[in-house]
């Protein structure tokens, strides 16, 4: 086993750049697809943005800024999008020519479903439709060739495809239309699932295809991603019963064009592990994962075929600079590792579901949206009533362990905490973020990380408070999904907007009054703080110098969307933090009920 191939600074290149291009994609998988389901939540979200913000309104205006900002900067026909100025991005992009799983485990709709989750478009020809369901394949229609190359022209001479994903071609002619049409329109890579038997044992294409598979089919691909019955079949039926046969299958298949070859072990007999091989011409590379115990397979091979090719759309402005043995075979290799994982990942999230009555189910790939929805605590604008940040040199001081200072502050009402620890060591951090996480989950406050998005990913916090220096929201939305909170330190109108761009779910604004907590910060005063909440379209928490003695007047300006205050050391500096915590809270409690 050879895994992870040799370090080279080339394969680190590649490796790093793969891995870091598809967590942010990962995290952007829902967008476009969501942007649609949540259309009509838009208008209100953009119209009052003084009312409370329901996690679902929120959650909506995150999918339409993102998807809007992905589709503002897609190129298409060169055409800038109607009236807008764009930066000129291009959509990673992998056309799929496959068959229609009316079952939607397999065939496009796996596709498609892959490319969404993996963050990248995904056009369809459509070969043939068949009807299909968890028991098995109850009947095909071929889509006559013609209509198949109609198609392929449609989308080949128009959308500027990155990657060819092939799946189900189930006749001779298909497979010269669709090698004529990447002659006339060439990609940057062709990923070859050669479709011919499903798991349930049925024929998706026709033994007779064998031979027109061999001569034409191979050779275009840059990835080739048999299942053992499909190696066996392209091979003449050679017994394929080991890992040592998946190995010599392999390299007698490259010996038949394509530039790689990944053998499937997903149905290898008395195979503890899931093992694949992949040879690239010279080396040879396993893959094991544990098999997961699931009847809830169907579709694996195309999604993984579907993933390989999204990864590969993702790297596809490296592709024809790297064309050349070995980065190339590198993409190609790091591709499928990203696909497996991805693969296994949502089998073992989809084991438990129950879908249909045969022995093969689907599994579901949008875990990610989901992931985290079952443990988190769900942030709203209200949660900013009584915000809490803590600071461990106050701890010291008070001799004060930070899992205390938060429990006592959330007993003394505090509605969020923010874990800020300038100066801790990242593993220090992440105990710490842990240990605060198991205090604030039973109280539902939640918890969130100021400036560290790894943290705040590593130890599940409910979010991130981000500051004008560190990564941009945009960003660590992409990286954290729509699920977790962002907050992004303000100071002016323009900062507001572009945090509202970008995807935040609320502003801290201030330093509303002079404050030791933070060197060098300016103060914006009362009168800064109204102007920014006034011209946001987010919830704010006013912050800077904030205490019992000085917190009325800054509820008091107006604002509906000012939702309350954060405080340090009006808590923490302080030798009971539940008694501090407590006398704020009722005294902010009392105000609001005043003001209403
Ligand atoms: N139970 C499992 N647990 C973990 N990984 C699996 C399991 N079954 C399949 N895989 C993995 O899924 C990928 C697809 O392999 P498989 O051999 O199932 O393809 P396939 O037969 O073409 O799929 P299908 O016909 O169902 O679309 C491989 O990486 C394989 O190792
Ligand atoms: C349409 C279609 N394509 C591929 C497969 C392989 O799983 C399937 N079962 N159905
Ligand atoms: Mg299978």
């Amino acid at each position: 086993m050879k895994y992870p191939p040799d370090s080279t600074p080339a394969n680190s290149a590649a490796a790093i750049f793969f891995f870091f291009f598809s967590a942010v994609s990962m995290a952007c998988s829902g967008l476009l697809f969501n942007s649609f389901v949540d259309n009509k939540c838009f208008r209100p979200c953009h119209l009052k943005p003084a009312v409370p913000y329901p996690r679902s309104l929120s959650t909506s205006r995150f999918y339409l800024t993102s998807s809007l900002r992905i589709s503002m900067s897609m190129e298409e026909n060169g055409a800038p999008t109607q009236g807008f100025e764009v930066s000129r991005k291009k959509l990673p992009h992998v056309l799929t020519v496959a068959g229609s799983d009316s079952g939607a485990g397999a065939g496009i709709q796996a596709d498609l479903k892959a490319c969404a989750a993996r963050g990248v478009y995904c056009s369809t020809v459509i070969t043939a439709v068949t009807a299909q369901n968890t028991a098995g394949v109850q009947g095909v229609n071929i889509v006559p060739d013609e209509f198949v190359a109609q198609q392929l022209r449609s989308v080949l001479s128009d959308m500027e495809v990155d990657v060819v994903k092939t799946g189900m071609l189930p006749s001779i002619e298909i497979v010269k239309v669709l090698q004529r049409s990447l002659k006339e329109f060439p990609v940057r890579a062709v990923v070859v699932d050669p479709v011919m038997v499903s798991t349930s044992g049925d024929v998706l294409a026709d033994p007779s295809i064998l031979s027109s598979f061999r001569e034409e089919l191979l050779m275009m691909a840059d990835i080739l991603t048999p299942n053992l019955k499909e190696a066996s079949n392209l091979l003449g039926g050679m017994r394929l019963e080991t890992v040592a046969d998946m190995r010599h299958a392999a390299k007698l298949l490259h010996s038949l064009g394509p530039r790689s070859v990944l053998v499937k072990g997903g149905d290898l007999p008395e195979s503890f592990d899931a093992v694949d091989v992949f040879f690239d011409g010279e080396e040879y590379h396993e893959l094991r994962s544990p098999r997961v115990k699931t009847r809830n397979t169907h579709g694996t091979g195309c999604t993984l075929a579907s993933c390989i090719a999204a990864e590969l759309a993702k790297g596809s402005s490296m592709l024809s600079a790297v064309k050349v043995t070995p980065l190339w075979l590198c993409m190609c290799f790091y591709s499928y590792a990203l696909a497996k994982r991805y693969v296994e990942t949502a089998l073992e999230y989809s084991k438990d579901i129950i879908l249909g009555n045969g022995a093969q189910g689907p599994f579901d790939h949008f875990l990610r949206l989901k992931h985290n929805s079952g443990t988190g605590v769900t942030f709203s604008g209200n949660d900013l009533f009584l915000y809490a940040v803590t600071d461990s040199g106050m701890n010291e001081k008070w001799g004060r362990p930070m899992e205390v200072a938060v429990k006592e502050a959330i007993e003394g009402g505090a509605t969020i905490i923010q874990l800020r620890e300038k100066n801790a060591e990242t593993r220090k951090f992440i105990e710490t973020a842990k240990a605060c996480l198991k205090i604030c989950r039973p109280y539902k406050v939640p918890l969130l990380i100021n400036d560290r998005i790894d943290v705040a990913l590593a130890s599940d916090a409910d979010g991130v408070h981000l500051g004008q220096s560190d990564t941009p929201a945009q960003v660590a939305r992409a990286l954290l999904g729509p699920e977790k909170a962002i907050g992004v330190s303000c100071k002016t109108v323009e900062q507001a907007h572009q945090a509202w761009v970008d995807g935040a779910d609320y502003i801290g604004c201030g330093g509303v009054y002079p404050t030791s907590t933070k060197a060098n910060n300016t103060t914006v005063g009362l009168d800064g703080l109204k102007t920014v909440c006034l011209a946001s379209k987010l919830p704010v928490v006013a912050i800077g110098g904030i205490n019992a003695s000085n917190a009325i007047p800054v509820l008091g300006i107006g604002a509906p969307n000012l939702k309350g205050v954060a405080v340090v050391s009006a808590v923490f500096d302080r030798s009971s933090v539940a008694t501090e915590t407590r006398n704020l809270h009722s005294m902010l409690t009392e105000a609001v009920s005043k003001a209403n």
